[in-house]
């Protein structure tokens, strides 16, 4: 149970003139066992500050805390805290090498986050813990010798998190994880998120511009403009009752709020991994 917090953070892309401030002291708390949802118009630096906090880029200002420890421009002992936060992308092409199977490719995570422990991993144990991974996000355990283009969207994505699963993370961040899945798909692979979360004790920043979803999903939400954190709150509060009228205009941009904007069920098959070569 880990409590990540963003204090005073600032992200600067630039130099000089041309300068700007993507994220502009931002003060945000993703408490333990929650779910914070963090929505905004696009280019609002959602983005951004999430990527600060797994060091894909560095704070002009500000800290970035795990438990109270800083994790930002983290070296040594603390860059086996930071690999603690994991980021998942809304393209899980990103995170899998096509040339490598499934399996390879956990294999590299698992032995990446043992290194970051200071340990190595056991030979005979990592098969097993293949399968173990591949079973956390309901795959079969023949997956493992899959190549990653002939994986659906799903599956990919279920792929990507176990990658992610692999570090051991005290606090994900999920940056429009179905938002390029098909609508059949989403929902299955959000109830996936959320019982790991629960069953791992993990927390999440959830990114997404999908207010339903954030809905289902989060205890909390937060809204980002222009680079700024501008309201905050429980999310029936936010989003039943927003307090600033940007607030309102992202709810009014939402034809259907209310109604299901995606599908809870899921209507992959994974017990046999698609065979290789299919369209
Ligand atoms: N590496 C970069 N170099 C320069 N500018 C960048 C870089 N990354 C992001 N930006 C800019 O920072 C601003 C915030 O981008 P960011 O991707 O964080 O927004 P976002 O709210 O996540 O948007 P979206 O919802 O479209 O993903 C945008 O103006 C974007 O163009």
């Amino acid at each position: 149970m880990s409590e990540l917090e963003f204090r005073n953070v600032s992200v600067r892309f630039g130099r000089g003139r041309h300068s700007f401030l993507a994220v502009d002291d931002v003060n945000l708390i993703v408490p333990p066992r929650s779910i914070v949802g963090l929505v905004g118009e696009s280019g609002s630096g959602k983005s951004t500050l999430a990527r600060a906090a797994v060091g894909l880029c560095e704070p002009v200002t500000g800290t970035i805390l795990l438990d109270g420890d800083p994790i930002s421009h983290a070296r040594g002992a603390r860059a086996a805290a930071r690999q603690r936060v994991q980021m998942v992308f809304q393209d899980p092409y990103a995170c899998l090498d096509p040339r490598r199977t499934v399996g390879q490719s956990l294999l590299e995570a698992l032995e990446t986050a043992a290194r970051r422990r200071g340990e190595r991993l056991c030979r005979n144990g990592s098969a097993a813990e293949v399968t173990r991974l591949l079973e956390s996000v309901h795959l079969s355990a023949s997956y493992a010798a899959v190549m990653p283009a002939t994986l659906s969207g799903g599956q990919r994505q279920r792929v990507a998190l176990a990658r992610v699963l692999a570090a051991e993370p005290r606090v994900i961040l999920a940056d429009e994880v179905t938002s390029a899945l098909d609508v059949s798909v989403q929902g299955s692979v959000l109830n996936l998120l959320k019982e790991l979360a629960a069953e791992l004790g993990f927390s999440v920043l959830f990114i997404s511009h999908n207010l339903a979803v954030v809905r289902y999903l989060c205890d909390s939400v937060a809204v980002m403009k222009s680079g700024r954190l501008i309201e905050q709150g429980g999310v029936d509060q936010v989003l039943q009752n927003p307090r600033e009228d940007y607030t309102r205009k992202l709810l009014a941009a939402v034809p259907r709020m209310g109604h299901a904007l995606f599908a809870t069920g899921g209507n992959e098959n994974m017990s046999q991994p698609i065979p290789q070569g299919a369209p």
